[in-house]
């Protein structure tokens, strides 16, 4: 019952529910009426005709809401029009209601205590205006009315209820608007925060790449992917090669430049859908999926080529060059991400230990005839220690 009324459409569910609660409290004002009518306090024909004027009103509203055909409007439940609709409806039944006047306040505070929905406080206080005009007509009304005319005192008293009825929901309904705006500023500032405090949980704050606790999330995902009929992952470890004499000779400053720049080179290397991230220090894995190893070799190594052929101006206008060596390994069946690693790595220490500036794989994946213990990449320089990394003077 309540999915057919409220429909399912997600943007309409809460002017609907507002509204229906209308059609309730509308009815309860209906039957106040005619009971005020059947008591013989007012004159029963004109009561009926506002009962039913009343009812198609919120009825209407509550259909046209229904239909959709509010649902892109601004304002899909119409708040303003449906109260000064309703605002209109309840002065008319103070001009009507005869020797039941009385009921007609307490129905004027249930009606505004609807402008907490939606409203702005502009609007809140152009309403108060509306109430307090209609109602002051509606008074001159009764005062021309030959029969249930009240006497001045008693419209005096009626006046008085009624504007205070009005400032006290006026002054409520924007008290909860302004706790309302904060409550949705403090809900705007803590999801920026937790997106905040997610990125620096998750993100390299030197390179601004994944960090390590992201990348072994990252890796354990893309394996149990893989192992569920994907291709094989691609690991790699990359390290900077001599990145220790950088820190000596040219200090900490000029070694984060050089991390910065390295993460931005290979970054621009790879595709979106690899994964580079820093695993620490001058340590870094690159995850492919999707890739055979021989593609993987071919990338690895344009990887390879990129940083070596970059280079980096420090502060004093000195250029600086580096290299860096790869371990790469494929993933094999029953592989975890420490075993994929660790072969990975073992590879990588065959590249450093064969001269630095090269890939080499680990010798059960390697993409080409590999040697027993690691597979050096058939693409790789020919074996040359480089020394310390080079350094020069920038050319004017
Ligand atoms: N500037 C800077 N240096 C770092 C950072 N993290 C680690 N390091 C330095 O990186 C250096 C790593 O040195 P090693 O492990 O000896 O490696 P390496 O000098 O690159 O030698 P190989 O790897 O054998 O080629 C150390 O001097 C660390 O202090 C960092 O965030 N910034």
């Amino acid at each position: 019952m309540r999915d057919v009324l409220l429909g399912t459409h997600p943007q309409l569910r809460r002017p609907l529910a507002l509204t229906a609660l209308t059609c309730v409290l509308m009815g309860c004002c209906i039957l106040a009426m005619q009971a005020v009518a059947a008591a013989g306090l007012a004159d029963a024909r004109p009561v009926h005709w506002w009962s039913l004027a009343s009812g198609c009103w919120v009825l209407g509203c509550f259909v046209l809401i229904r239909s959709g055909l509010t649902q892109h409007w601004r304002d899909p439940a119409f708040t303003l029009v449906q109260i000064g609709g309703a605002i209109a409806s309840n002065a008319l039944a103070y001009v009507i209601a005869g020797q039941g006047r009385g009921i007609v306040p307490p129905m004027l505070a249930l009606v505004m205590i609807f402008c907490v929905f939606g409203l702005t406080p502009r609007q809140i206080k152009g309403l108060l205006a509306y109430a307090v005009a209609l109602y002051v007509l509606a008074i001159a009304a009764t005062q021309r009315q030959p029969r249930h005319a009240p006497d001045t005192m008693l419209t005096l008293v009626y006046l008085f209820i009624i504007v205070m009825v009005l400032m006290a929901s006026t002054r409520l309904t924007l008290y909860i608007h302004g706790m309302r705006q904060r409550l949705q500023r403090q809900k705007g500032e803590l999801a920026d925060a937790l997106a905040q405090i997610r990125a620096l949980a998750t993100r390299d704050e030197l390179t601004g790449l994944p960090n390590r606790r992201y990348a072994q999330e990252a890796l354990r995902l893309k394996l149990l992917r893989a192992q569920r009929g994907g291709q094989p992952v691609q690991l790699a470890v990359l390290d900077l090669d001599f990145f220790k004499h950088i820190n000596d000779l040219h200090g900490h400053v000029a070694g984060d430049q050089v991390l910065r720049h390295f993460a931005a080179t290979v970054q621009a290397g790879i595709r979106a859908e690899d994964i580079l991230a820093r695993w620490g220090g001058e340590e870094f894995i690159l995850l492919l999926d999707n890739t055979t190893a021989p593609e993987a070799a071919a990338l690895l190594e344009r990887v390879r080529q990129a940083v070596q052929a970059m280079s980096v101006t420090l502060g004093d206008g000195a250029l600086l060059r580096t290299t860096v060596s790869l371990g790469a390994a494929e993933q094999q069946a029953g592989d975890t991400p420490q075993t994929l690693f660790e072969r990975a790595d073992g590879a990588l220490y065959a590249a450093k230990t064969a001269g630095r500036n090269r890939l080499a794989w680990a010798a059960d994946t390697a993409p080409q005839p590999s040697k027993p213990a690691y597979g050096l990449s058939a693409a790789s320089p020919p074996v040359d220690v480089a020394p310390a990394p080079i350094a020069a003077r920038a050319p004017r």
